[in-house]
């Protein structure tokens, strides 16, 4: 049997007094790649920061088999790495220290950074190809480069689970395909991998794919199941086809 590493039920959140998610209800398998499509709007950014505890909500989410409210923050920091869209970072720091903020859930407060924290922030960078930039501030870095890092930031936490939203926003192609290697490493070695896409052909390498429109889930399936594709086409007012090319899945503006 698959076990679930996020279990969310009957989830209503608001943004002041208007309802953006109506009754969402999903099981997220552990050790697959769940990808969240669906068009602008659609609420998926709200729904990842829900499943974060990032945002209030009613209903009920479950991390790994316990209430993500009943888990102590410090304990869900690190069972859970974030990469936010647009995500703020104060650009005088330094990479290595950016990164380093990753680690913040396994340190005691005020301690120096362990040999095992260095070690994972090395390991972070080198995996996004940031390591020579190390030495330099967040600030001198572009839109790509800063998103290498954040990602760093998240993989350097080594969380069981991690959402990112949009992670590939400003990488050029050679970096979103290294964006695919790092999460193939990660499900190789057990992580839950959630994210927020609008490359759909990229999102049709995820194992499941989650659709949204509207505040609601339309679809929850297989990436390669002809019914995924079909509900994929729909949501997107068959502005797009879904085609094989290359032992791959591409979706193609119509
Ligand atoms: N701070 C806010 N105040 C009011 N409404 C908001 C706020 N943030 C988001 N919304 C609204 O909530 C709805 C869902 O937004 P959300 O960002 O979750 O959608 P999304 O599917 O991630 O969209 P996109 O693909 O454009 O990033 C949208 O209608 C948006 O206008």
């Amino acid at each position: 049997m698959t076990s679930i590493a996020i279990n969310a039920s009957a989830i209503r959140a608001s943004i002041g007094n208007v309802e953006i998610l109506h009754d969402v209800s999903l099981a997220l398998p552990q050790g697959r790649w769940t990808s969240i499509v669906g068009p602008n709007g659609a609420g998926k950014s709200t729904l990842l920061k829900v499943l974060a505890g990032l945002l209030p909500y009613q209903g009920s989410v479950e991390l790994l088999n316990q209430s993500l409210t009943r888990t102590p923050a410090r304990l869900r920091a690190k069972r859970l790495a974030w990469l936010g869209q647009n995500e703020s970072a104060a650009d005088d720091l330094t990479v290595w220290d950016v990164v380093m903020l990753g680690r913040l859930p396994h340190q005691a407060w005020l301690a120096a950074p362990s040999d095992a924290d260095r070690a994972a922030v090395e390991l972070a960078l080198k995996s996004t190809q940031g390591w020579d930039w190390r030495a330099r501030s967040l600030g001198q870095l572009s839109g790509g480069e800063r998103q290498r890092v954040l990602l760093a930031r998240a993989l350097a936490v080594q969380a069981q689970v991690l959402l990112m939203d949009e992670p590939l926003a400003n990488l050029d192609p050679p970096h979103q395909a290294d964006w695919l290697g790092v999460v193939r490493c990660l499900l190789e070695s057990g992580v839950t991998v959630v994210s927020v896409l609008h490359e759909i052909s990229m999102a049709l390498h995820s194992d499941e794919m989650l659709i949204m429109a509207a505040g609601r889930i339309t679809h929850q399936g297989l990436s390669a199941a002809p019914a995924t594709h079909r509900a994929l086409e729909a949501v997107f007012d068959h502005r797009i086809t879904i085609h094989p090319l290359a032992g791959q899945w591409v979706a193609l503006p119509k």
